[in-house]
């Protein structure tokens, strides 16, 4: 198994590529089983995660093309196999959003329930009872999600009584080839999904309200093929821009968006850290001292709980204490303890953690069970005296591309142990 060894306390200088979002990339994928397509999207990730998408849209019958060197997958033809197996879904979540595309396309789906994950529970109950509005029938048996809309799905007013991601691109895929109006009241807001509705109107889907949280869709008959660039991944230039602050350098992150970024960015400069807009990016700079700054995880335009763990590995460096609450997911601190085996001080209780900060952590072996936890502990390595072995990089595959590559390139001392 591969790990990651870090030998700290360089600032990093120079520009890191952010790639394309991993996840605007996986339901943009699953868009393809909409149509015969073919579907080709432009600027995609070299990660685990698309790898195991394609996967499982080949397992369904389509073709799938990823030319790494170009960034390019096309997909093409119509499913002939209507099962998402318990095999593929255990691996990645995100699995789950074949469900929409599959039944508002074929009237029917059987895909495994994805179960919890080491962040939290994360049930599918909002997908699934919106669905129901939507007059597919729903049964759940031996660990599968059995849905059936024979005569197909019909358009619906679906007020979410939470917001969530994945159950807003479900519904929005399904509602495109819906007969009628959808209306999607209170549905989720990030830049991923508008990402995803563009691309929907470019196959042939008809839209309105993309960015806000109500969207309306009305039914077409079937979608065609198209050509999207997926967007820039905000989390991925987030997390680098926390690597940027914490070792104390200056880092143009190419491609990163502001407009994306927004609380990220304002939390980050009220720790001390100098955003700038510039026309290839954002510069991310770090001169002073940091100073203890609170943040609390919520839906977009909110501060990303997908950037959580990096600015809490951040905060232990800096001078005074911050409060992080974690308002999304039950059980996200799984980094805490590994930060503090790296001498950082925290405090936990429920979906709040007290960082105090410390003038310096030490490198130290540490392992983590998701993919931000793990990406945290790389930052928290970056700034540490002496070495850092991060075990399970597997995690950190599913979502950074080459992140030791990327991090090398701007003066890190990092190398993949491989085996
Ligand atoms: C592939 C992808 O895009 N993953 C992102 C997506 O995950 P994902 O789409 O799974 O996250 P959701 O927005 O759905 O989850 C938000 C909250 O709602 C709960 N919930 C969700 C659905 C449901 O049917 N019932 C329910 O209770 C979840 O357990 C969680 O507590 O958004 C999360 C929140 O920004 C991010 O952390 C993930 O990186
Ligand atoms: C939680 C994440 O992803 P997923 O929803 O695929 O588990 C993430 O990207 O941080």
């Amino acid at each position: 198994m591969d790990r990651i060894r870090i030998r700290g306390g360089r600032p990093l200088t120079g520009t890191i590529p952010v790639s394309g979002a991993k996840n605007a990339a996986l339901p943009l994928m699953a868009a393809a089983l909409l149509s015969d397509g073919p579907l080709r999207l432009g600027n995609v990730p070299d990660l685990a995660d698309v790898a195991t998408m394609g996967a499982l849209l080949r397992h369904h019958g389509l073709s799938v093309d990823h030319d790494k060197r170009e960034r390019t997958i096309t997909l093409a033809g119509a499913a002939n196999d209507l099962e998402a197996p318990y095999d593929i879904v255990r691996r990645m979540r995100a699995s789950v959003l074949v469900l929409g595309p599959l039944l508002a396309r074929h009237g029917e789906a059987k895909v495994s329930l994805p179960g919890g994950c080491a962040i939290g529970t994360r049930p599918v109950d909002l997908h699934l009872k919106a669905l129901e509005q939507l007059g597919a029938a729903i049964e759940l048996e031996s660990g599968y999600i059995h849905a059936k809309a024979p005569r197909g799905l019909r358009g619906a007013t679906v007020i979410f009584p939470q917001v969530s991601v994945g159950a807003t691109e479900n519904l929005l895929m399904a509602a495109t080839l819906a007969e009628g109006e959808t209306i999607l009241v209170n549905a989720a807001r990030e830049p991923e999904i508008a990402d995803l509705a563009m691309c929907l109107m470019r196959m042939g889907a008809r839209i309105e309200g993309i960015g806000t949280d109500r969207l309306r869709i009305e039914g077409v008959r079937a979608l065609t093929g198209a050509t999207h660039r997926i967007v820039p991944d905000r989390i991925e230039a987030g997390t680098y821009a926390c690597a940027a602050a914490v070792t104390g350098g200056s880092v143009l992150l190419e491609g990163a968006r502001m407009e994306h970024l927004g609380a990220v960015v304002r939390t980050l400069r009220d720790a001390g850290v100098e955003v700038a807009e510039r026309p290839e990016g954002l510069r991310v700079s770090r001169r002073n001292g940091l100073s203890g700054t609170d943040a609390m995880t919520e839906p977009f335009p909110g501060f990303a709980t997908d950037m959580q763990a990096q600015f809490m590995a951040l905060m232990c460096v800096a001078e005074g204490a911050s409060m992080i609450t974690e308002t999304i997911f039950e059980n996200r601190f799984m980094h805490v303890p590994e930060l503090m085996r790296m001498g950082a001080r925290i405090n936990y209780h429920g979906a709040s953690a007290i960082v105090r900060g410390v003038p310096r952590l030490s490198g130290a072996p540490v392992m983590a069970t998701d993919l931000r936890a793990s990406v945290s502990l790389v930052l928290a390595g970056l700034a540490a005296e002496g070495e850092t072995i991060v075990n399970r990089v597997y995690h950190l595959d599913r979502g950074y591309e080459r992140v030791e590559a990327k991090l090398a390139a701007v003066g890190a001392n990092i190398e993949r142990l491989s085996g």
